[in-house]
């Protein structure tokens, strides 16, 4: 009986790395921060984080009957509060909710002790992934694509702050996207380390 061993998507795993700081992911709503996030924790074998998920988890409500009950603010400061608490945890990939980089404390508290990753995509890219999904309240408009499009205007100087870009076109998918950040992380040796 021959048996042949379809090796591709295991090349590479015995590869061994060495993760120095924890990795926050930034970016709008649809750039994958939770999906890429998820892939490349368990690439890297290290722990996922996802701010909003801990939100949800600590407030047994999800992210709209948090924002329809307590508002916007209160969101926000529950945000800061566990980004601040999950940059002190075990390191990490940290995927944050889109509007978590404006905050001038997160972006501080992101900076001093991680390091931040925006996941950046073109505004259709991020419209086809969002717009099958009543997830996200602040899409919850009369006109959602132009709001979406009002936020990635405002925010897209904010996440070019970020200390490493990596781009999300519509063609690359979720496996290719760990590649990219891999590699991005790689140029720095305080972030990544083959061993
Ligand atoms: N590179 C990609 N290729 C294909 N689908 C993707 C990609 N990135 C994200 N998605 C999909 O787009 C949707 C939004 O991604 P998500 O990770 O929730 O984004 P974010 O957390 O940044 O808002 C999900 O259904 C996800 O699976
Ligand atoms: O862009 C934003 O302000 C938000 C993005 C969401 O997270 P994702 O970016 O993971 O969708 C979530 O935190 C909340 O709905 C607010
Ligand atoms: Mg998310």
């Amino acid at each position: 009986m021959s048996e042949i061993k379809h090796n591709a998507h295991t090349e590479g795993t015995d590869a061994v790395f060495e993760l120095h700081k924890t990795v926050v992911l930034v970016g709008m709503m649809g750039a994958g921060k939770t999906a890429v996030g998820r892939a490349l924790a368990a690439r890297l074998g290290v722990p996922f984080l996802d701010s909003d998920a801990e939100i949800e988890s600590a407030a047994n409500m999800t992210i709209p009957e948090i924002f329809e009950r307590d508002g916007e603010p209160f969101f926000r400061a529950k945000e800061s509060q566990v980004i601040g608490r999950l940059l002190d945890a075990e390191k990490g990939i940290l995927s944050t909710g889109g509007g978590a980089f404006l905050s001038e404390l997160n972006r501080q508290m992101i900076t001093e002790r991680g390091v931040s990753v925006w996941l950046r995509a073109d505004l259709k890219v991020l419209w086809n992934r969002v717009k099958h999904k009543d997830t996200r309240p602040l899409l919850r408009t009369a006109d959602p694509y132009a709001t979406l499009r009002a936020l990635y205007e405002a925010r897209v100087p904010v996440y070019a702050q970020a200390g490493l870009t990596v781009e999300s076109d519509g063609e690359t998918s979720i496996e290719n996207m760990v590649d990219r950040v891999v590699n991005a992380m790689l140029t720095r040796p305080d972030v990544l380390e083959r061993k």
